[in-house]
């Protein structure tokens, strides 16, 4: 647990981070779409080329909705630093992510973000940050995007100063990522399986904790072996929504919520459920070896065709 004398929440919350810029070109958009499995099973995958390639001579490489959560990583170059705030970066899990987009991507971009801590959590055994991030496009100083990430920082709890455990968050609640699952059979089921390399090659789109990598850091945090990026079994996920709900069509998402319920071991079959509730896609990720749900969220579309 912190040491609750040296952490003042009050303090925190009047941070003000620094903006970040962020660039990425053609390349890191294939890159993305590759570390997410697209055209994995299938090189030619007529929904997925065109995340990789010119396809049929298109101008520009499409970009998958998921892709939004890359941009926020340039914010943290060195690790969440927040006033007073101790904790173990060896114990930190991602533990939700919550995405708006507001218009299509462009194939390559230079960014602006603006970062703030949207909530503070004290969970007694755990701290849970969420830290929110709004990407400009520079040139044109159009929102792009926004990101809430949740950290869930084990070991970091118990900063509270009175009985009742300290919890503050600045957003509507319709924003979280709970969902309760339909007990009713799925509107669709897309099986997908993860590469044993797929964490390896995940990073290269710029999230490099050794957690991810690295057999040792991977035991310290408790895991037998080095874990999936929780943003990658999400950016599965949203694939699989994307290629079986929107045919291919990847503006049709509006946003994106994802709680990540258990950690994933890179090999290992994702087997993602959908439910369609009017615009909103109800979706659960399961595990196939283990039967275990890792992970769970909703996804809001635009022009839903009525024909599904
Ligand atoms: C300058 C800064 C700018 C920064 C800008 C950008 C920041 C970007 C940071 C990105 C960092 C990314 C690092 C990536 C890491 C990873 O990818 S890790 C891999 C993916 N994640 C996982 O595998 C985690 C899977 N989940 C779990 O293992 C568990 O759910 C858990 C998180 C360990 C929690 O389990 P447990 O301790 O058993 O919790 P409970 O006892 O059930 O609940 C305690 C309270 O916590 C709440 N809670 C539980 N789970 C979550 C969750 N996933 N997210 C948020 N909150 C959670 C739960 O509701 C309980 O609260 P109360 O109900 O109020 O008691």
């Amino acid at each position: 647990m912190a040491d609750s004398s040296e952490f003042d929440p009050a303090l925190a919350l009047s941070h003000k981070f620094p903006d970040t810029t962020h660039s990425y070109t053609e390349r890191d958009v294939a890159l993305y779409a590759l570390g997410i499995g697209a055209c994995a099973s299938d090189a030619v995958d007529e929904d997925e080329l065109k995340f990789v390639y010119h396809e049929n001579g298109q101008e520009f490489i499409k970009v998958l909705p998921t892709f939004a959560a890359i941009l926020s990583l340039g914010s943290i170059p060195s690790g969440i630093d927040l006033p007073g705030l101790q904790y173990d970066p060896r114990l930190l899990l991602h533990g939700q992510q919550y995405i708006e987009l507001y218009k299509p991507f462009p194939s390559s971009c230079h960014i602006q973000n603006k970062v703030s801590l949207a909530g503070l959590h004290d969970k007694g055994k755990a701290a849970i940050l969420e830290i929110e991030t709004k990407s400009y496009e520079k040139e044109s100083g159009d929102l792009l995007c926004m990101n809430r990430t949740t950290v869930y920082l084990r070991g970091a709890g118990g900063f509270s100063k009175s009985s009742s455990p300290f919890s503050y968050s600045n957003y509507p609640l319709n924003q979280t990522s709970a969902v309760k699952i339909p007990e009713s059979k799925p509107f669709s089921v897309f099986e997908d399986r993860t590469h044993p390399s797929q964490a390896l090659l995940y990073r290269l789109s710029g999230d490099y904790n050794p957690l991810h990598s690295d057999p040792l850091i991977a035991k310290v945090a408790g895991f037998s072996q080095p874990i999936l990026h929780g943003l990658c079994t999400l950016g599965f996920a949203v694939r699989a929504i994307v290629k079986n709900i929107c045919k291919g069509d990847p503006d049709m998402i509006k946003s994106i919520t994802g709680r990540f319920l258990l950690h994933v071991y890179p090999g290992e079959t994702l087997v993602t459920e959908m439910w369609l509730e009017g615009s909103r896609v109800i979706y659960r990720t399961v595990v196939k070896e283990r039967k275990r749900s890792v992970l769970s969220g909703s996804v809001v579309l635009r022009g839903l065709n009525s024909s599904l």
